[in-house]
């Protein structure tokens, strides 16, 4: 009867194991999955330990390649920011600002920060205090007298912490959705995932630094606003 035969299930496919006859064909009712061949960073979901690897070996070209121009240009390409860190300040009156003392061809954010000073903003500087732990500012001031903190990096000696409104930032490298690649200690996620109130954030880099994803991980944040020498790109935008 046409009726029964239709009820019959359809034959079980032939399949081989590999061990019976390697070239056995396999029917399956979909494709077999060909997710493994795929980069995962294309999928945009890479695993920690390989973000992490992948991260170092950006650090480390992109500080060599920021260092790479001759110290006018780099002069050059720092004068560029300046205007535009300018341009995305809020008003000052009674703000805060934390900026830092620059390294490895960092943007030199301190003729900004005496000028800032010079016009009443109270300004202050990063200090690692604990490894693996939010850092503290203390205050800055011209003639604050520093000594060698973290990597030798200068630090106010003395002075207690206060609370900044609004930190400059420094970045070695940077993508489209404002993320920041570090140094690679994690101080400034630790830092601003514990202050009570979160300052604005403004990330200064260079365009060489400018990556399409920095694979975000739970623990990064965003930065407000990231000046370069040729944009300002901030939320919205
Ligand atoms: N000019 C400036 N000052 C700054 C910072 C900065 O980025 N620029 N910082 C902004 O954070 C803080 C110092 N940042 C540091 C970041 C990482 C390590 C560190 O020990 N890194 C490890 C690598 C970690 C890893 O890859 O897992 C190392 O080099 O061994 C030290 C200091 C405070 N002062
Ligand atoms: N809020 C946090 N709490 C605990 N660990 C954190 C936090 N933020 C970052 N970390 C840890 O810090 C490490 C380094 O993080 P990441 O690669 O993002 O550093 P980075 O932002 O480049 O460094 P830096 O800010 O020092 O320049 C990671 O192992 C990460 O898990």
């Amino acid at each position: 009867m046409a009726d029964t035969e239709h009820r019959q299930p359809p034959p079980a496919p032939e399949i081989a194991s590999p061990e019976e006859d390697p070239n056995a064909t396999i029917q399956c009712s979909s494709p077999p999955c060909f997710m493994h061949e795929l980069d995962p960073s294309w999928l945009g979901f890479m695993p920690w330990l390989e973000v992490r690897a992948w991260r170092k070996a950006q650090r480390a070209r992109l500080i060599a390649d920021r260092l790479a121009p001759p110290r006018e240009a780099r002069a050059v390409r720092d004068a560029a920011i300046t205007p535009r860190i300018r341009a995305a300040l809020p008003p000052m009156a009674g703000v805060v600002v934390g900026f830092y003392w620059p390294m490895r061809g960092e943007y030199d954010p301190r003729p900004l920060a005496r000028a800032l000073h010079a016009e009443g903003v109270q300004l202050a500087l990063p200090v690692v205090v604990a490894k693996a732990a939010p850092m503290v500012f203390r205050p800055w001031f011209p003639g604050a007298r520093l000594v060698p903190g973290i990597w030798d990096i200068p630090v106010p000696a003395e002075g207690e912490p206060v609370a900044p409104d609004l930190l400059l930032v420094p970045l070695v490298g940077f993508d489209a959705g404002r993320y920041r690649l570090g140094y690679g200690g994690g101080y400034y996620d630790r830092t601003l995932a514990a202050m009570p109130k979160r300052p604005t954030t403004i990330g200064i880099g260079f365009e060489q630094g400018s990556l399409a994803t920095i694979h975000p991980q739970p623990h990064d944040i965003p930065m407000d606003v990231i000046v370069t020498e040729g944009r300002t790109v901030s939320a919205g935008q």
